[in-house]
């Protein structure tokens, strides 16, 4: 997307500095953490930013800037067709079309709403838009004609006001059904309609009735839906301008970056040598998931640890790694020797019930822990194990949990749709209950600690949905938390590495289809940021 489109059109008024940034997929230069806002602290930096401000200022910057947007990403375009909504939503959409107007396209606004009980900003910006000339048809979208592949829908239904249980129905579901069915790119405005703002789920808990945008304009605020649960997939590549409003408040949760990941990688002197970089111990392996626990280790490896150690619960496994050599193999049973207290332990990987044994000499003393799968299925049935893991806070001993949803669910004793129904909550309530760092994968993984705000990740796409790419992080991440890092920290980093690595294998050209195999992932993510 070249700039001169961006300032093709008039701005109202003038913006002191360009407030229009991409977010996602992040791009060269693209910023340290973003703070995202809930429904509530949106509603509230808004009623904050008003007194100051000249009436609807708000709205048309918004407008304002979704047409600099649909100029950019759509540049042939001989059509819009604006979906509006019945709340200030709409009038974004409102806003747009004119300004749209003004540039000459061709626009036309379904507005799926009493025109007359429109709230005062939306108002407002109907009167504007008719005075201009543009067509705006109360009612049923289904009268449209078909459009053009290159001509750009709008979606204005429902942003923030979305309600939580409702699903939209009737002439609402109708022009979501078109702006689904739209061949042509789809710019939704704040949220695409039906996501939840904080959540990222389809409002109503149906996919089918929530819009599937191309791209994504968040204003005002950034929301974490956009970013996890099913955000990712609806809202495709996210747009924000802060209406040039500052929120005074503490953001809901953060979205890493590369810049923020960047200030993280643990630095390397010319003096430092192998043990300057810590040890990491990977236990795991039990019979036939052998290769688990040698993925782990073999991530640790290329994350820089000093030493990496291997004790594979498989007694009939062998004991060299023909790829790694540089791996070195224990028995389970010398961790007991091992100094503890400097060491990165590493501990589930295709452990199966195996692991059980060893967890709890690795609770009660190792200095950092890494729990994966296998081990993390343990300490759900096992409430022994979990107060010891509960135990390890107080003693200065510090623990990441790596659960993908259904991990999880086990361990908060809920379903996997209650975790993901609400995964930064689910992320936070775990961290808190367990005393731990913890890492919810998914699309949009969560980190979160006990009294830290919790971070997105922004990285990442859907080819690392393959089989030990969990190992892969688990080892990862214990060979960057080896070399210094605090817990949350180390977390932060390598889940944006991760997710970093399998976007950069996309940009290489790889099959964009295709999974990303763990042992490629490996090879990738010594790249994946700077
Ligand atoms: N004012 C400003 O300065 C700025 C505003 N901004 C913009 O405003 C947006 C928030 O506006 P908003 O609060 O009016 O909410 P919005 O999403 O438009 O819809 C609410 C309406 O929809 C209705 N409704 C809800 N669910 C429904 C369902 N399932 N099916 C049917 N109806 C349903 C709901 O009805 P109710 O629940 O009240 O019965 C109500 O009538 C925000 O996202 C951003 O785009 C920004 O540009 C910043 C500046
Ligand atoms: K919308």
């Amino acid at each position: 997307m070249n700039s001169p489109d961006l300032q093709a059109l008039p701005v109202d008024p003038p913006p002191s500095a360009p407030r229009l940034r991409r977010i996602l997929p992040p791009g060269a230069g693209s910023t340290g953490s973003w703070p995202l806002y809930g429904r509530d602290d949106s509603r509230a930096v808004e009623a904050a930013a008003h007194p100051a401000l000249p009436p609807h200022t708000l709205m048309r910057r918004a407008g304002e800037a979704s047409a600099r947007l649909a100029l950019a990403m759509a540049p042939h375009a001989r059509r819009v067709w604006v979906a509006a909504g019945p709340g200030n939503n709409g009038g974004d959409g409102l806003e747009a079309a004119l300004r749209l107007t003004q540039a000459g396209k061709s626009v036309s606004v379904s507005l799926l709403a009493d025109p007359d009980r429109l709230p005062a900003d939306a108002a407002a910006a109907l009167q504007r838009a008719r005075a201009a000339g543009v067509v705006v048809t109360p009612g049923d979208p289904a009268a449209l004609p078909s459009a053009a592949p290159a001509d750009l829908a709008i979606d204005a239904l429902l942003g923030l006001g979305s309600s939580s249980r409702r699903r939209p129905e009737g002439l609402l579901a109708s022009a979501v059904a078109q702006l689904r069915a739209w061949p042509g790119p789809v710019l939704a405005l704040d949220l695409p309609t039906g996501l939840d703002a904080e959540t990222g789920q389809p409002v109503g808990g149906d996919i089918a009735t929530c819009v599937r945008a191309t791209h994504t304009l968040a204003l005002l605020t950034l929301k974490p839906g956009l970013f996890t649960g099913h955000g990712r997939d609806l809202a495709g590549t996210v747009w924000f301008d802060d209406l040039g409003v500052t929120p005074r408040l503490d953001p809901l949760a953060e979205l890493s970056g590369e810049a923020a990941a960047l200030a993280l990688l643990p630095p390397r002197a010319h003096a430092q040598h192998k043990g300057s970089f810590g040890d990491v111990l990977v236990v795991g392996g039990a019979p036939s998931m052998t290769g688990a626990a040698l993925l782990a280790a073999r991530a640790a490896l290329a994350a820089g640890a000093g030493r990496v150690y291997t004790a594979l619960l498989d007694p009939a496994a062998l004991r060299h790694d023909a790829l790694a050599p540089e791996l070195m193999f224990r028995e389970p049973g010398a961790f007991e020797r091992m100094d503890a207290t400097s060491l990165t332990v590493v501990c589930g990987c295709g452990g199966g019930d195996a692991v059980a044994a060893v967890l709890p000499g690795v609770l009660e003393r190792a200095a950092r822990v890494v729990l994966d799968a296998d081990a993390l299925n343990q300490v759900a049935a096992d409430t022994q194990l979990a107060h010891l893991l509960r135990a390890r806070s107080a003693q200065g001993l510090a623990t990441i949990l790596t659960p993908h949803p259904l991990e999880a669910a086990r361990l908060l004793g809920c379903t996997t749709q209650e975790v993901q129904a609400d995964r930064l909550q689910a992320a936070v309530r775990l961290a808190e209950r367990l005393t731990c760092t913890v890492v919810l994968k998914g699309s949009g993984s969560v980190v979160a600690a006990p009294g830290r705000r919790p971070a997105v990740n922004g990285s990442g796409n859907a080819a690392l949905a393959s089989a030990g790419t969990g190992d892969v992080l688990a080892g990862w991440l214990g060979g960057r938390w080896a070399q210094g890092l605090e817990a949350r920290d180390a977390a932060v980093l390598a889940v944006y590495e991760h997710g970093a690595a399998a976007d950069r294998w996309l940009a290489l050209g790889r099959d964009t289809r295709g999974p990303l195999s763990a042992s490629a992932l490996i090879g990738v993510l010594g790249r994946a940021v700077g």
